[in-house]
């Protein structure tokens, strides 16, 4: 891999021109930069490698390859992949804003149709991945980017799984914790499709309150929030619950009408949202499935 590194060293000065720095999240430094190629605007990841010291390695690249197959509109593409100068520069179409800041923005309305729409896009991007059998592992508002017409793109698909960080990897850590579904707080180690189903619901709700739904301080508060607001799971509902790793009773509390938590929801989108915020993963509905509710 040491001669592949040389060989594309150069690469990112003859391809891509620098601008500046966009920012920096769990895997590196975000640039700004300009195909030449191209002459498209692109955003460019590059991710420390740390130890490992012959480049990168072949399984990473391997699933980097998959993420480039993974293409669809409300999938942020990812145009080329290269390590350089012991980094692995990943480059993506750039875009204007994220979710999360059209949500702060105070001055921008949401309608029930601005939500639909980007609750649609959302399932969309999930189901295409699932489908693929990738997930995303660490969705929340700031990894939805929103292009110049208002189209949604799902950002970093798959990375949790490639680059998860030390402490982090492989474990059911990998989310922004007030969108992790019940089941990673409870430690499972085998979870699939439904951890992002969870958090496009978490989403979801986000879109209706204009703040943060499920808010906890801690994996044990976050568990008590998302039950203050559902109810205590009964075996029934979830009868695989108590085989669960970090599986501890809690006390008993029912739960909340949905109508009192979102008031101003329609009875389509409230049954929706109680499908996708399930307790059981096995008895939640999927992306595709809530692309076809009504
Ligand atoms: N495709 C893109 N187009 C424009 N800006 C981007 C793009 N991807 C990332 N950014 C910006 O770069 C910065 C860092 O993004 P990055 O995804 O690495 O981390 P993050 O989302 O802030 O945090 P985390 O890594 O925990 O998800 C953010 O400000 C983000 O808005």
């Amino acid at each position: 891999m040491a001669d592949l590194d040389q060989l594309l060293a150069k690469k990112v000065a003859d391809r891509y021109l620098k601008r500046e720095v966009l920012g920096e999240g769990t895997y590196g430094v975000v640039y700004k930069a300009i195909d030449t190629k191209t002459g498209q605007t692109v955003a460019i990841k590059k991710i420390r490698l740390g130890k490992q010291k012959e480049g990168v390695n072949f399984t990473a690249l391997r699933e980097i390859k998959l993420l480039k197959e993974l293409k669809d509109p409300n999938i942020i593409e990812l145009i080329d992949a290269f390590p350089h100068k012991g980094n692995l520069h990943l480059v993506f179409e750039f875009m204007e804003t994220d979710l999360e800041a059209v949500i702060r923005d105070r001055n921008i309305v949401l309608s029930p149709t601005d939500i639909k729409s980007y609750l649609q896009m959302t399932l969309q991007g999930l189901a295409v991945c699932h489908k693929k059998w990738v997930l995303h592992r660490d969705m929340k508002p700031n990894n939805l980017l929103i292009g110049p017409r208002g189209q949604l793109k799902l950002a970093d698909f798959g990375l949790a799984r490639i680059f998860g960080s030390p402490d982090r990897r492989f474990t059911h850590q990998v989310f922004a914790r007030w969108y992790r579904a019940p089941e990673l707080l409870f430690g499972a180690k085998q979870y699939g499709p439904g951890v992002d189903v969870w958090a496009a619901a978490c989403i979801f709700a986000e879109l209706l309150l204009r703040r943060p739904f499920l808010q906890g301080g801690s994996d044990i508060d976050q568990l008590g929030k998302i039950f203050a607001a559902f109810g205590t799971p009964k075996a029934s509902q979830w009868p695989d619950m108590i085989y669960l790793p970090d599986y501890v009773e809690y006390q008993f509390v029912p739960g909340q009408p949905l109508k009192t938590l979102f008031p101003m929801a329609s009875d389509d989108a409230l049954d929706l949202l109680s499908k996708m915020f399930a307790y059981d993963p096995k008895a939640r509905i999927s992306a595709q499935q809530a692309l076809e509710h009504r």
